[in-house]
């Protein structure tokens, strides 16, 4: 058995984890980082880019499909699988090559071990069959999250289930697609297959769709979304079995509905789980709960109860979003390096978005937290809001959330044109502590998407026990 000793251990050189390294070096600790392959990282292999690259190529095909609505005919139009999917892998591996690039030089400089980590002891790791890590400081894990297959698919092992990781590999989009699960995977993908041109069936078990939670929103989401695709809500899959058509599918519903039917293909998209159950944690000391999460995990500091151990991005199962795998890596990082002494790491506020038409996004405070005696709720809907209507994109909700007593912004969630972009700037004015009064006081031009947020903020304030200005 060979043996190293580091500073600080980082398994993973995903996104959390190549960043975590490199903030642990710049603390001045001498950090490696393990990763059993394949690199590149989930974001720009299977996740976040090929899955906006498919949405590009959707969105050209419904551009092309609408286009008849402004006084130009296009027809119908014709989507060749393998070129769309052809790009999509092409750009796809771009972006991995940088990260590749990335990882190869890391290697050469002796700060990336190819092999499989498990824990011997809290700071002592077992790298495949002949290496052995000892982190003199604290090891970070950043092993990321899997997809998670209900136990009836799991079972059936057929090559016509596949889930996200595998999606962008199809070279042929089939006529019919069932999309089990409504999260941020099932809607953006079962979108962009429909506007590709397969029939699809999305199918969840509970009543949301991309994670809202504003009844408003909710329904204005299902809705947009039902023009493209049959969406059955509050629906638990109940058997599956290999037909030689297809995989046959039963649900049934909190209603007593049943559906069922045989597709070509199904799609799961029925959330992701952390990688932690090879890790071996117990023997690092960490104590787990009967789902196999960490018990004492302190999502401030990353650190898993007083263990020099730290857990960044999807690894840590809160907020498996690109951008906090980034924010984990550098908390997890630094304070790997400065164990014991560790702070809590500096956190911004919520957001997340969903790249369906209309977008979906959630910004700050969350409808479910509001207390509805002390907040108010301002909305708009885009079926007449101009900019919308113009571009014929009129559909969606947006409704803010402030503090009556105090004027201040809280939260958002909407289902809305450019709402990416709206997204953003409730979450900066958030984040910057801005009253709803004084967003209003900021420019807005004419015409433009933001003037319903603007709609919505004077709902709001209209609402307000203080601040009544121009
Ligand atoms: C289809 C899809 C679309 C998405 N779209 C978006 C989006 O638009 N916006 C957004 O913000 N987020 C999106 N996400 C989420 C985002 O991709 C993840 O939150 C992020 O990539 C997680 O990064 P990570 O570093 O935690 O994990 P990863 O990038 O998965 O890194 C984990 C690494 O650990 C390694 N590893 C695992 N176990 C071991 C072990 N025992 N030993 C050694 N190495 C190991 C793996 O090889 C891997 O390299 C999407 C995800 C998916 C699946
Ligand atoms: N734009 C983005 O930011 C983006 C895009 C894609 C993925 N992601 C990330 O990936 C993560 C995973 O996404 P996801 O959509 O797979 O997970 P999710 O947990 O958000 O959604 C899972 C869905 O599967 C359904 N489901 C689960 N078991 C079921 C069963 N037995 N029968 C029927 N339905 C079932 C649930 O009802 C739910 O609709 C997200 O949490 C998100 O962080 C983000």
């Amino acid at each position: 058995m060979r043996e190293q000793t580091v500073d600080v251990a980082v398994i993973g050189a995903g996104t959390a984890g190549l960043n975590a390294r490199r903030a642990a070096e710049k603390a001045g600790a001498h950090a490696v980082a393990i990763d059993a392959g394949p690199l590149g990282t989930t974001c720009a292999r299977v996740g976040c880019m090929p899955s906006k690259l498919l949405i590009a190529a959707a969105e050209a095909a419904h551009a092309v499909r609408e286009a008849r609505q402004f006084g130009v005919h296009a027809g119908e139009p014709r989507v060749v699988a393998s070129e769309v999917m052809g790009r999509v892998r092409r750009e796809r591996d771009r972006f991995v090559g940088f990260l590749l690039d990335e990882a190869q030089g890391l290697a050469e400089r002796g700060l990336l071990i190819h092999g499989r980590a498990r824990f011997e002891g809290p700071n002592v790791l077992a790298v495949g069959d002949d290496l052995r890590v000892t982190a003199r400081r604290a090891v970070v894990v950043a092993v990321g999250s899997a997809p998670r297959h209900p136990p009836i698919l799991a079972r059936l092992e057929s090559p016509r289930v596949i889930d996200s990781d595998k999606v962008f590999e199809l070279d042929a989009f089939p006529e019919r697609v069932l999309v089990i699960g409504a999260g941020a995977i099932g809607v953006e993908l079962g979108q962009a297959l429909a506007r590709l041109g397969a029939r699809v069936t999305l199918a969840c078990a509970d009543n949301k769709v991309a994670g809202i939670r504003d009844p408003s929103v909710l329904a204005a989401a299902k809705s947009a979304l039902a023009r493209e695709m049959t969406l059955h809500t509050r629906t638990k899959l109940e058997a599956a079995e290999n037909r030689p058509d297809g995989v046959w599918v039963r649900f049934s519903g909190d209603d007593g509905e049943v559906f069922e039917g045989t597709w070509p293909l199904i799609l799961a998209a029925t959330g992701r789980a952390p990688r932690l159950a090879a890790l071996e944690l117990e023997r690092a000391g960490v104590k787990l709960d009967d789902k196999g999460k960490p018990r004492d995990f302190d999502s401030a500091t990353l650190q898993c109860g007083e263990l020099p151990l730290f857990i960044a991005g999807d690894a840590a199962g809160h907020r498996p979003l690109l951008h906090e795998a980034i924010d984990d890596g550098q908390i997890a990082g630094r304070n790997a390096a400065a164990a014991p002494e560790v702070r809590p790491g500096e956190r911004r506020v919520p957001l997340s978005i969903v790249f369906t038409d209309p977008q979906i996004a959630a910004v700050g405070r969350r409808f479910d937290s509001l207390d509805l005696s002390t907040c108010a709720i301002g909305q708009v809907d885009f079926a007449d809001q101009g900019r919308a209507r113009v571009m014929a994109k009129n559909h969606g909700v947006l409704r803010v959330y402030g503090s009556r007593a105090t004027g201040a912004l809280l939260g958002a969630e909407l289902a809305a044109p450019a709402g990416e972009h709206l997204a953003h700037l409730l979450a900066w004015a958030i984040q910057s502590g801005l009253t709803v009064e004084q967003v209003l006081r900021l420019p807005f031009y004419h015409p433009v998407v933001e003037e319903g947020l603007r709609t919505a903020l004077l709902d709001l304030r209209s609402q307000m026990s203080v601040g009544t200005g121009p």
